[in-house]
This record gives structure tokens, C-alpha cells and sequence, in this order.
């Protein structure tokens, strides 16, 4: 044997085949892997020995290996081991949920603050000092207060609507400023989001600058903002607490608080600290105590900004959506989805093809009258314990109102795949089984095909196979539901009675057969489920339709559009009675007969004679088709608004415009009230004999005759004008006709009473002393007010105020000459005509200390005679005339 060769001998572990090795003796070593200076030949060459080991455990096993040579052993056994070991060591990449994430987040630390050595600043004079008293004579004052750290930044969910799921936190890349998670499992693995730490206190940045001013006092880190989709649940990992739900665009949720930023501190200075201590320590040797050497470092603690929090999040997606659709695989959920809405799921003949969930929008009738449909992964018998893609999806349900269940048709047992899929919803949240809900009998068309393979030529007999097979579909279905229910009263199970189905409709993807009725289906199911539980959220649908739903407001409606009012708001209570009652009833309720209930009153209503007899496509295809006839809508119309649906546009279709014109107004109207109303109207001139709206003006001279006439009011003062004729007029406005001696004042009154005055109109018929007297009354009106805006506005210059009271004086005077000419008295204007006590007044006004004061009564002349040193020294420019 050469030096550069070893001789290894082994002695392997018999019980576990070659986990232990001996080096030359029978003394165990080390694993296998662990001994140190092998090399890969080396490596594999002890596993080919351990495998031969393996084979004969009576054996010693010895093997030659040439150290540091790395020659591959030809044997193909070692081979299978180094592929072991290479499979070991991938780490399998981590499923990505779309609706679920574990993060981590970590708010901002606090900055420091700021450390203000004492000896900076200067000492400055003490006002308080004098001679002989115990203050000193300067005082130091710092140069500056030292500054606070910045607050670490937060970091904040925000709900965006722009982002419909949480893949995008999975890498923690984007804009949101996480880390992409590390291999392997654990906190570690999460990716993190953390938010900037807070700067430091520094005088040059602005934090911890010459802290006078109190607001930049600290400075302002941003919050890191991590975007989530609208039905984003927020629960703390580890404790499973609810931390908040985000559902509006724009809400925020902080998740992490960043740390409080450090306090400023003046700093002891050498001489103040060495000075306490000493004073400290001869104090405590006095006493006898031991001294003991304590740095106190509670400043320099206080000076630390603070951590910011940081703790582990699950995010979870509820999906935000009006109905939810679930079924099996391939039942055809996604097709329906594509042919109820715009959008374009992946469809495909395998199950499972849908693995997140898509969303569209119902839009029947338009306008208000929209659904978002969430098509959700296939569910499979087992679902809630975690088979198929397991219980996760079904979570996406609890934010839907109503459900449609969708049962391929064509396979062997729809019925059963019903009750399973109803039975999984239960046992995973009972309240899943409450919520209305309509059942799609999907992929009829399959259903017709076989049953035309099956009759050979004769369409009639598939035509009738389909609809005795769809009719004894539609049976069993309900029997199931009532047997769900039946269930649950015998063995008392948790949570509310599920309910039977609101419709069952057969129809067909792919030939888009019964689609019509499905959406009219789902929007009486979304109906029924706000009336059972109005959502807050949502703003009221159908105040009208609740004004319509008695036969008054039907009776009150135009001739031209009764029935289809009439049928409207039928339908529309009874649904919402319907609802309302089978909220009440639960078990009780029979499906038959609430169907009918909901179908029924609006066909008989019609008169269309289509009240159907039995549950099934007959009685709800013709329920449908008599409201279409009763309503006289054209077939491309909007099916009737459900209850709780908001009517406006769907009343505007079927009614021709009812309740969109003026008449809408007395839509709430009783027939009495509706009766009075107008004869008001008309009296008022504002409808004409035949009820058309005249809209508002004032009358003419023979509709004026006819009011004075009638005894409205006698013509005195203005009486022989127009101004009187106005009376209608005001009268519509809440004012009240102007009486025999009533002057202007009365008329201006009412007219500002009345909203918009028509001057031009009121002055029109005046005659030169009527206009003259009205005139003054407005100049003295101003002229007082001008008076009272000069006595109450402080005027910084003489010049300006005696002008001002000058001019004021000036349309006083002249008021009151105009008022002396007026016989009638103003008794609304009492302060007006009155000269010297006006006089006075501005004199009083002016004040007794006001240096101005003796300057009120002089004229422009007078003034401009002054001398301007003669002027008062009131401190305002001189020379300014
Ligand atoms: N003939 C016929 N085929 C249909 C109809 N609806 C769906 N299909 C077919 O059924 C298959 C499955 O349809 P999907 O819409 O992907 O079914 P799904 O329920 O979404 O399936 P998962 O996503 O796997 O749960 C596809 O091949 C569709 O073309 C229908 O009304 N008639
Ligand atoms: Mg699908």
C-alpha cells in the first residue's frame, strides 16, 4: 500500500444498514456523511459499501479508496444514492394561494433624538435681575432645544380595487416594498413588508432644527402601503385574532404601528455631572452609606427612538360578490358565467379547470339592476373535509347574497349532485343553506340530443321526453331540499333551516336556451335576500316600488299605464310578502307554493290566465310569459323588477315613461289628497281645465278681474294695476295678496318672501307718484343702511368717514323729504325720515373718545377750509386732501 492509499475498513450498523461506520476499528464514528476529508468518489464509495454491507450483514466490509482522486465508482448503486442525495436537497416550491397569504410585517423604529451637549449657547442678561435680589445677573440659554427622532412608519392595508387577488404578495416584490421570503419554512420563509425607519434628529434636515416652532418638531416617515383587494380579512397569525376586514376602495387598516421616535435631551455637562455626583457622594458618605457606582443612563435611554411593532398577518380574499355559482366539476359553471356576463373564464372538459374564481357582471335591465357572479372552483363530496381543492373556496361564499347552484343535467344523478353539494355547503357553514338560491339545470341541450337519438325521428316525443324528464327534475330537486330541511329539524343540527330553492330553471349554456329566465331567476333571489337582510351598505332600492305596492298608487297612476303599474307593484308586494313570509315560515314553508306565491298574482292580475297549477318549468315558464303579456313589454324587455329591486328603469320600459314625467310627483298621492291637489293648482293658475301644467307666471289682466272678482282681495292703493293681479302668484309662493292700504312695503316684503320678485313687472303700472314714493322709500332704506355699515366699520381716515357720513347725511335728507311727501305712513320703515335724530345717532355712533368726533357735523367745505394742522392727531396720513 502506497502513502497516498488508505484502507478503510467498516463495521456498518446491521439494524439500520449503513447509518454508522467504523474507521478501522470497531469503534463507531460519525454518520456517513460527516466524516470529514472525503471527497465525492470517497462519499459514494462508503455508500457502495454500505449497500454490499447491507446485502451480508455477517461481512466486514473493506474498501480501497485513492484519497483526493474524484474517479467515478462504475458501479451504478452509488450512483442511485447521489441521486437521493440530490433530491433531498430541492426544496419544493411553495403552492402559491391566490387567496391566502401568511406575511410578515414590520413597522419603522423610531429615530434617535437629538443630544444637546449643555455647554452650547450662550448666557444672556436676566430681566429679572436686580441688585440686591437672589436672581442672577445672566442667565444661560441654550442655543437651540434639541430635536425628536422621527416616528417609524406605519405599515397600512389599503383596499384596491385595481387588485383582485393576493398573488402579487407572494414574492414580495412590486411596489410594496417587501422582501422576497427566504427558502425553507418558517417566520422566516413569509415574505416581509417593513416599513422605513425613522430618521434620526438632525438639525440640518429639519427634525431637530431650532425646535421654537413646534411643528417641525419631528419629521414625517411614510407609511409603507400594502394594496389588497376589496374582501381582504386581516387576521393576526399565531392567536387567529380579527384585526379588521377591508371592503371599501381607499379603506385603510394600519396593521403595524412604527416605533415612537427618541426624545431630545439636553445633555449634562461635564461640570454639572461631576458636580451632582460629588454632591451626591458626599451626601451619602456623610451618612455613612457606601457609594456604589450607578451611570445613570435614563437620558441616554430616552434619547433611543422605540422598535416599531412587528408581528405576522394571514390575509384572506372573500371574494366580494352578489351571487356566488357552485356545482360540481364540469357542470358547466364557468360556461354560464360566459353566457350570463362579458366575462371569458377558461372553459375546459376536464374537472377543475376553474382553480380561482371569476367574476362578472349580470347587468338585466340595466342601470341599477346589476349582479356581480362569482364562478367558484368545482366542489366534490368531501369538499369541507379538504377533498378537491377543499374547503378554502368555500369561503368565497360568505360575502355573496345569493347562490346558484349549477347540476349538469345530462349526468347519470343531478338530484343527488344537488343534495352533496348542499350538504357540503351545510356542514361547512349552515348559513350557506339559508341564503336563496337558484338551481340551473344546465347542459339541457346534451338532455334534448339524447332524448332525439333516443325517439329516432319524432321531435314531439324528445320535445316531451325533455319536459317530463326536466319536470321530474325539478320535483326531485325541491323533494331533495324539503328532505335537507327535513333532516335538519330531526337531528337538530346547528344553524338555520336551509331553504329550498327560489327557481329551478333548465337551460343551456351552449344554446343560451332559458338564460333569460335564469338572470330574472337570480335577480328575484338577490331580491328576497335584501328584503330578508337589508344590507346597510347598499342604499335603498325600492322606495318607489314600496309607494307602488299598494292599489291606490296604482289607482292614481295614468289610465294609459295602469296595468303595467298595477302588475309592477303587484308583483313586486307580493314577492316582498313572499319573501318576507318564508323568512318567517323556514321549515314550513312550502316550495311549491311559494313559487306560485311569487309567480301567480301577477299572472292572474294580467288576466293572462296563467296562474300555474304545479312547481316545475311549466308553471315558472308560464308565470314568466304571463307577466310579459300582462306588463306589454316586447320580448328583448327586462324581466319585472323583483322586490327589492329598484324599478326606475324598468317601470320607464313597461309603462311608457310612468313616474319619469311631472305627474310623478303625485305618485304618493291619495285620491282625495290627489283631487285637492290639483283643484289648488288650478285655482293657483298653475294647471289648465285639461290638467296641463301652465307653469308659474303672472296672469293677465282677465285672470286678475276673475280673482278680484271672486272676492280674493278689493283694490285699494295699487289696486287698478297689475301689482294686484299678482296675488295668484303670490299666493303660490306662500305670500299673502297685498290688503286695502298696504303700501310697498308689504309688496317687497312678500315678493322677498316669495323668492324671486319680478321688479320690472311690479313697476310697470305705477303711476309718477306711486314711482316716486317707492324710490324713496328704497333711498332712504339704502341711506339707513349705508348709515349703519359706517357706524359699525372702523375707518382709518377721517377723509373716508366724513365723506361717508356726508353722503349718508346727504340720502337722508333727501329720504326723508320724499318720505314727508308720502301720505301714507311706512310703518315698516319707522327709522327712516328722521334727520337730526339720524343726526345724532351717527354723533352718538362715532363715540364721545373718538378723536373724530367733532368732525361729524362739519360739511366738505368746512373741512376742506380747515387747516390740516387744525386735525386731530389720530395717527391717520395727513395731507391726504
Ligand atoms: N353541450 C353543452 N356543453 C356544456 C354546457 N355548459 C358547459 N358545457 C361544457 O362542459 C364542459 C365544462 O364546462 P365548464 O364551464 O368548464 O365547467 P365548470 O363547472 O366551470 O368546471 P370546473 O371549472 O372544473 O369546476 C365544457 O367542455 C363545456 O363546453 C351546455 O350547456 N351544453
Ligand atoms: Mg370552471
Amino acid at each position: 500500500m502506497t502513502a497516498k492509499q488508505h484502507v478503510l475498513g467498516f463495521k456498518l450498523n446491521s439494524a439500520s444498514g449503513h447509518s454508522l461506520g467504523c474507521f478501522g476499528s470497531s469503534r463507531p464514528v460519525a454518520a456517513v456523511g460527516r466524516l470529514r476529508g472525503l471527497g465525492r468518489s470517497d462519499t459514494a464509495a462508503l455508500g457502495f459499501a454500505a449497500a454490499v454491507q447491507a446485502q451480508q450483514p455477517s461481512r466486514r466490509t473493506c474498501v480501497q479508496v485513492a484519497a483526493g482522486r474524484q474517479e467515478a465508482p462504475p458501479d451504478p448503486a452509488p450512483k442511485r444514492i447521489a441521486v437521493k442525495q440530490d433530491a433531498a436537497a430541492v426544496v419544493p416550491e411553495a403552492h402559491k394561494v391566490f387567496d391566502e397569504i401568511v406575511i410578515n410585517v414590520k413597522a419603522g423604529a423610531g429615530g434617535n433624538g437629538e443630544v444637546v451637549p449643555a455647554g452650547r449657547g450662550r448666557y444672556v442678561p436676566n430681566h429679572k435681575y436686580k441688585p440686591g435680589g437672589n436672581q442672577p445677573k445672566t442667565i444661560w440659554l441654550p442655543a437651540s432645544e434639541p430635536g425628536d427622532g422621527a416616528d417609524g412608519g406605519d405599515v397600512v392595508l389599503v383596499c384596491d380595487p385595481g387588485v383582485d387577488s393576493l398573488l402579487h404578495l407572494h414574492a414580495g416584490s412590486g411596489g410594496a416594498g417587501g422582501k422576497k421570503a427566504a427558502a425553507g419554512k418558517g417566520d422566516a420563509a413569509r415574505p416581509t413588508f417593513a416599513a422605513r425607519d425613522g430618521s434620526n434628529a438632525n438639525p440640518n434636515t429639519g427634525s431637530g432644527g431650532p425646535k421654537r416652532n413646534a411643528d417641525i418638531k419631528k419629521a414625517k416617515t411614510p407609511a409603507l402601503e400594502i394594496p389588497v383587494p376589496p374582501g381582504t380579512v386581516v387576521k393576526r397569525k399565531g392567536t387567529g385574532a380579527l384585526l379588521g376586514e377591508l371592503l371599501q376602495p381607499g379603506q385603510r387598516l394600519v396593521v403595524a404601528r412604527g416605533g415612537a421616535g427618541g426624545h431630545g435631551v439636553m445633555a449634562p455637562s461635564r461640570e454639572q455631572n461631576r458636580a451632582r455626583v460629588s454632591r451626591a457622594e458626599r451626601e451619602a458618605r456623610n451618612k455613612g452609606v457606601e457609594v456604589v457606582e450607578v451611570d445613570d443612563a435614563g437620558w441616554r435611554e430616552d434619547v433611543k427612538g422605540q422598535p416599531g411593532q412587528q408581528l405576522g398577518l394571514t390575509l384572506l380574499l372573500r371574494v366580494v360578490a352578489d351571487v356566488g355559482l357552485v356545482g360540481f366539476p364540469n357542470a358547466g359553471k364557468s360556461s354560464l358565467l360566459k353566457s350570463l356576463t362579458r366575462a371569458s373564464p377558461t372553459i375546459a372538459p376536464y374537472p377543475f379547470t376553474t382553480l380561482m374564481p371569476n367574476l362578472g357582471v349580470l347587468s338585466a335591465g340595466g342601470g341599477a339592476n346589476k349582479a356581480v357572479l362569482a364562478d367558484l372552483p368545482g366542489l366534490i363530496e368531501g369538499a369541507h373535509k379538504g377533498r378537491g381543492l377543499g374547503r378554502n373556496f368555500l369561503r368565497h361564499l360568505r360575502r355573496t347574497s345569493a347562490l346558484l347552484h349549477v347540476l349538469d343535467a345530462s349526468a347519470p344523478d343531478p338530484v343527488t349532485d344537488y343534495y352533496a353539494v348542499r350538504e357540503e355547503l351545510r356542514m361547512y357553514n349552515p348559513d350557506y343553506c339559508a341564503r336563496p338560491h337558484v338551481v340551473a339545470l344546465n347542459k339541457m341541450d346534451l338532455l334534448a340530443a339524447a332524448a332525439a337519438a333516443g325517439a329516432g325521428a319524432s321531435e314531439e316525443a324528445a320535445a316531451a321526453a325533455v319536459v317530463s324528464r326536466m319536470k321530474e327534475l325539478v320535483t326531485a330537486i325541491r323533494g331533495a331540499a324539503q328532505t335537507q330541511a327535513a333532516e335538519h329539524a330531526e337531528h337538530s343540527y346547528e344553524g338555520p333551516v336551509p331553504v329550498p330553492p327560489i327557481s329551478v330553471v333548465p337551460c343551456s349554456a351552449a344554446t343560451g336556451e332559458g338564460l333569460k329566465e335564469l338572470a330574472a331567476a337570480l335577480q328575484r333571489a338577490l331580491g328576497a335576500a335584501r328584503v330578508a337582510e337589508p344590507d346597510v351598505l347598499r342604499s335603498a332600492p325600492d322606495t318607489l316600488a314600496e309607494a307602488r305596492g299598494n292599489t291606490t298608487a296604482a289607482a292614481a297612476a295614468p289610465p294609459a299605464t295602469t296595468t303595467a303599474a298595477a302588475v309592477s307593484a303587484l308583483s313586486a308586494s307580493s314577492a316582498r310578502k313572499a319573501a318576507a313570509a318564508a323568512a318567517a315560515e323556514g321549515a314550513e314553508r312550502q316550495p311549491v307554493a311559494s313559487t306560485s306565491g311569487r309567480g301567480a298574482p301577477a299572472a292572474v292580475a294580467a288576466g293572462a290566465g296563467a296562474a300555474a297549477a304545479g312547481a316545475g318549468v311549466a308553471m315558472a315558464s308560464a308565470a314568466a310569459v304571463g307577466r310579459r303579456k300582462a306588463a306589454a313589454m316586447t320580448p328583448g324587455a327586462p324581466p319585472p323588477p323583483p322586490a327589492g329591486w329598484d324599478d326606475g328603469s324598468s317601470s320607464g320600459g313597461g309603462g311608457g315613461g310612468w313616474g319619469a314625467d311631472a305627474n310623478d310627483a303625485a305618485a304618493d298621492l291619495s285620491p282625495e289628497e290627489l283631487a285637492a291637489f290639483n283643484e289648488r293648482c288650478r285655482s293657483l293658475g298653475l294647471i289648465d281645465e285639461k290638467g296641463n301644467f301652465t307653469g308659474v307666471r303672472l296672469p293677465d289682466d282677465e285672470e286678475a278681474a276673475a280673482v278680484v272678482a271672486a272676492g280674493g282681495s278689493s283694490a285699494a292703493g295699487f289696486a287698478e294695476d297689475d301689482l294686484n293681479a299678482a296675488s295668484p302668484w303670490l299666493d303660490a309662493h306662500g305670500a299673502h295678496s297685498p290688503g286695502a292700504g298696504a303700501g310697498m312695503g308689504d309688496t317687497m316684503d312678500a315678493a322677498d318672501g316669495g323668492g324671486e320678485p319680478d321688479w320690472m313687472a311690479e313697476l310697470e303700472g305705477l303711476d309718477e307718484q306711486a314711482m316716486a314714493a317707492v324710490l324713496a322709500e328704497l333711498e332712504a332704506e339704502e341711506a339707513a343702511e349705508a348709515a349703519a355699515a359706517a357706524a359699525a366699520a372702523p375707518l382709518t381716515s377721517a377723509t373716508g368717514r366724513t365723506h361717508q357720513q356726508q353722503q349718508a347725511r346727504t340720502r337722508t335728507a333727501a329720504a326723508a323729504t320724499a318720505a314727508a311727501n308720502n301720505t301714507e305712513g311706512d310703518e315698516g320703515e319707522g327709522d327712516d325720515g328722521d334727520e337730526d335724530g339720524d343726526g345724532e345717532a351717527l354723533v352718538k355712533m362715532a363715540g364721545a373718545d373718538d378723536p373724530d368726533a367733532a368732525l361729524v357735523g362739519l360739511s366738505l367745505e368746512q373741512l376742506l377750509a380747515m387747516e390740516k394742522d387744525d386735525w386731530p392727531d389720530n395717527g391717520a396720513p395727513k395731507g391726504l386732501l
